[in-house]
C-alpha cells in the first residue's frame, strides 16, 4: 500500500483519486464540522458548491450551515461550526453544508473508489478504515484560498505516523514523509498550535476560537463519514 499527500485543493491530479481511497481533510474547519455533524444525529451531510444550490434544498427535515470566506451565509441556520453543531442534538435531520475549501475538495475527488473525511477528530478511526479497504491512499489537505494550511498537513502527518505504526512496510511519497516528521516534532503544541495557522488567525479574527480549540483533539472520535452518491454519511450506521 502507498501513501500520497496532496497540499491543497489545486493540487490533486487525477491519478491521485481514481481507484484510491481518498481522505479529505479539512480540519478548519469542513472535515471537523462534518464529523461532528454525523456525531450529533444527523443522518447525512450534503455537501454543495453555491449559497443558493443550500437554500434551495432547505426542506423541513434539514438544517442549512456553511460560510464563504469565514463568515456565516445570509439565510442560513448556522456557521460551519463544529462547536456550536456539537451543543445540539439534531437526530434524523440532513445538514447541507457549503464551505469555502472542504465541500469543494469533496466534489472533486468524488470519482474516488471510496472517499472518507478525516481530520485530527477522527485520525485513527479513518486510518484503520483505509487499511481495511486495502488500496493505495491519497490524504487530500483542502488548504485554505489556494494555500496549504498547516492544520490539514499536520493532521495529514498523524495519519501517515499512525498507518507506519499499524502497517510498517507502507510506502510514501516524499511530502508525506515531511507532513509525518513535522507533526511528530509539533504534537506536543496541540491544540495551541492552530491558534497560530493562516486560517486559525482568520477564524479568531472572526471570533471563532471555541473551534480552533476543539478541532485540535486527536482521536475523540470513531465516526468516519464516506461519500455515497452525493451524501455523506456514516461508514458505520
Ligand atoms: O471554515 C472556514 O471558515 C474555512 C474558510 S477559509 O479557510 O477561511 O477560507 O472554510 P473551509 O472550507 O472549512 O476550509
Amino acid at each position: 500500500m502507498r501513501i500520497d499527500t496532496v497540499a491543497t485543493l489545486e493540487d490533486i491530479q487525477e491519478g491521485q483519486i481514481d481507484n484510491r481511497t481518498v481522505i479529505v481533510i479539512d480540519v478548519l474547519r469542513a472535515s471537523s464540522t462534518i464529523v461532528t455533524a454525523l456525531e450529533s444525529g444527523f443522518t447525512s451531510v450534503i455537501p454543495v458548491k453555491t449559497r443558493n444550490e443550500a437554500l434551495t434544498m432547505r426542506s423541513l427535515n434539514s438544517i442549512v450551515a456553511g460560510e464563504w470566506h469565514g463568515k456565516k451565509l445570509d439565510g442560513f441556520d448556522y456557521n460551519n461550526s463544529p462547536s456550536i453543531l456539537k451543543k445540539k442534538i439534531h437526530t434524523g435531520k440532513k445538514l447541507i453544508l457549503t464551505t469555502t475549501n472542504g465541500t469543494r475538495a469533496i466534489e472533486k475527488a468524488a470519482s474516488a473508489y471510496k472517499l472518507l473525511i478525516g481530520c485530527f477528530l477522527n485520525a485513527s478511526a479513518c486510518v484503520k478504515e483505509a487499511i481495511n479497504l486495502n488500496r493505495n491512499l491519497t490524504l487530500y489537505c483542502a488548504g485554505t484560498r489556494s494555500e496549504f494550511a498547516l492544520e490539514d498537513g499536520l493532521a495529514a502527518g498523524l495519519m501517515v505516523s499512525i498507518m507506519r505504526n499499524r502497517v510498517p512496510s507502507i510506502e510514501t511519497c516524499d511530502f508525506s514523509k515531511a507532513m509525518e516528521a513535522c507533526y511528530l516534532q509539533l504534537a506536543n503544541r496541540l491544540p495551541h498550535l492552530l491558534y497560530s495557522t493562516i486560517t486559525g488567525k482568520r477564524l479568531v479574527k472572526n471570533l471563532n476560537t471555541e473551534d480552533i480549540k476543539y478541532c485540535g483533539h486527536v482521536d475523540i472520535s470513531n465516526m468516519v463519514p464516506i461519500l455515497i452518491e452525493n451524501r455523506i454519511v456514516s461508514i458505520h450506521p
